[in-house]
């Protein structure tokens, strides 16, 4: 399953250019977009998910096209957004079998079989019974993704899954989606780097509609050639760090500031150096791509 973008360009009416020449192959696993708000995330989402159409270049989904054989691909592809609602007095089963209904699965046994389905692999067998308003934010996203697997898409698209989950949430939703990827292919977005570790076989940087990088994250730390350096400095020497390094992180302690920049040179000779991580690579990215 490999989903291949080439020379991809979309501007909105109001001339707002939203994705810039993106060209992109995404294999099977899971792959994940980072950017920061307004980077063009939700935009290529929604167009890979055949909600949005675009402007240039074109989108393969296992040999299809994505304008000649729309229709194909939808039955192919779950998308869940950033948004959705959930009808709030339903039990989980209710919903789904509603979603169903919808679709005009009218056999019963058949909508049975599927909702039992995507309620196990979303492991929410324990609360299948319950409304949907008592369910907490991370359950809720389960239960949309439950909701893309009732047609047993192969691709799933999700746009901002980890949005408004508290850290505990964040992690247990992070190894659901690990879990699932293993089966399925799933893309999704997110402006949180601790979501992409330990779990993208392969990840995306977008900034302002352009794509910065694409390939293994541990390639994203391989390719950025400055050091980290950390160390303790006065409240003068502060201002000029920022003026001239790419400060990634500054707390202010008993006798000065502590810091931690990107650079090609130490800024002081009492520096030292750090191992680099992803969100100093993320943070040198963008500095470069702006
Ligand atoms: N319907 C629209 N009409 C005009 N401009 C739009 C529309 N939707 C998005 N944009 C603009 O397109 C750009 C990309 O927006 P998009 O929502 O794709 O970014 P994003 O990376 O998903 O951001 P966020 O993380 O804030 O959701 C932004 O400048 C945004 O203001």
């Amino acid at each position: 399953m490999t989903i291949n973008i080439s020379c991809l360009s979309k501007t909105y009416k109001n001339g707002t250019q939203a994705l810039q020449d993106i060209n992109l192959c995404i294999e099977q696993g899971i792959f994940g977009l980072l950017g920061p708000n307004g980077a063009g995330k939700t935009t290529l989402m929604r167009i890979l998910a055949t909600v949005m159409g675009f402007g240039e270049g074109k989108i393969e989904i296992d040999g299809l096209d994505i304008r000649r054989d729309i229709y194909e691909i939808r039955k192919i592809i779950g998308y869940l957004p950033h948004e959705f609602g959930l009808y709030p007095n339903l039990t989980l089963m209710e919903f789904l079998d509603y979603i169903c209904l919808l679709n005009e699965i009218t056999n019963r046994n058949e909508r049975k079989k599927r909702v039992t389905q995507a309620v196990e692999v979303t492991g929410l067998e324990k609360v299948a019974n319950k409304k949907l308003k008592t369910f907490s934010g991370g359950m809720k996203r389960r239960a949309g993704i439950a909701l893309c697997l009732l047609n047993d898409p192969r691709i799933i698209i999700v746009d901002e899954p980890t949005a408004g989950l508290d850290p505990e949430e964040r992690i247990r939703y992070k190894n659901f989606l690990s879990v699932l990827g293993r089966e399925k292919t799933i893309v999704f977005s997110t402006h949180i780097i601790n979501d992409l570790e330990n779990v993208c076989s392969e990840i995306g940087v977008i900034d302002r509609g352009k794509l910065l990088f694409n390939g293994y994250p541990e390639d994203l730390i391989d390719q950025v050639e400055e050091k980290v350096w950390v160390g303790t400095c006065g409240v003068d020497e502060i201002a000029m760090l920022s003026e001239h390094f790419l400060v990634v992180n500054k707390k202010l302690v008993d006798g000065g500031w502590e810091y931690r920049i990107v650079g090609e040179q130490p800024p002081f000779a009492t520096s030292r150096t750090e191992e680099i991580n992803m969100e100093d690579a993320y943070l040198a990215l963008m500095r470069g791509g702006a």
